[in-house]
């Protein structure tokens, strides 16, 4: 598992089978199917045509929020957050094969969780963003490295990243960051992603 450029889909996407190869080319290491308004029935498809265009780049597919997906698609893994079903149960129901991330958001969630169960983390938010209506408070940088020094797995940072960020990202400790619309709102996401890449990899 390769977290350095992660690319989390736009809710709703048209072309979102193009738009995934895009960043893929450009140089995304990890994609997640993220769609809050779609019904399972809608996004099994959507997810077994990614989880087959994905097969040859390497790059896994992971599902967020629903385990029914993620298993009728066979992704290679299933992100959860704190509103969602709890760790423990969604290790149980996908197996102990299939990468598993959790969404934290504060200290107390890194000392209370069973962080030991999951491959990894997503911290944030970083920053304010349109991306999560829902978001909890931003933690800033210096908040992302006090939780990446708390977390005994490896974490990807999230919530208004782009272009910029990736130094101030991996001096946090980070794994690698997690966008939507730095690629996903890009005029070029292929271009996009490929500077991201280039970025984390100077840093
Ligand atoms: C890599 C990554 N990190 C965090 C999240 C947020 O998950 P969650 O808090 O469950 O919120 P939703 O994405 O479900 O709205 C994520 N999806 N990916
Ligand atoms: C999906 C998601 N989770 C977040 C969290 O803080 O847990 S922020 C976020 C959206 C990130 O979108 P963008 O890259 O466009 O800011
Ligand atoms: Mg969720």
């Amino acid at each position: 598992m390769n977290l350095s450029l992660y690319f989390v889909t736009p809710d709703g996407a048209a072309g979102l089978e193009a738009l995934v190869l895009a960043a893929v080319r450009g140089g995304a290491t990890l994609v997640q199917l993220r769609d809050k308004h779609a019904t399972d029935a809608d996004l099994i498809p959507v997810a077994r045509r990614l989880v087959a265009a994905l097969a040859p780049s390497g790059v896994p597919l992971i599902v967020n929020d629903r385990v029914t997906v993620a298993l009728a698609s066979d992704a290679a893994g299933l992100h959860v957050g704190q509103g969602d079903l709890a760790v423990t149960e969604a290790r149980r129901l996908i197996g102990p094969d299939r990468l598993l991330g959790l969404s934290v958001e504060a200290l107390d969630q890194v000392e209370r969780l069973p962080l030991g169960i999951v491959d990894y983390v997503g911290i944030g938010p970083v920053r304010a963003t349109a991306s999560k209506p829902d978001h909890a408070p931003p933690i800033g940088f210096d908040g992302l490295a006090r939780l990446v020094a708390a977390s005994p797995v490896p974490a990807v940072a999230i919530g208004g990243l782009g272009a910029g960020d990736a130094a101030a990202v991996k001096r946090a400790g980070a794994s690698g960051l997690a966008v939507v619309s730095a690629i996903g709102a890009a005029p070029d996401p292929e271009a996009a992603a490929q500077a991201l890449a280039a970025e984390w990899g100077a840093a």
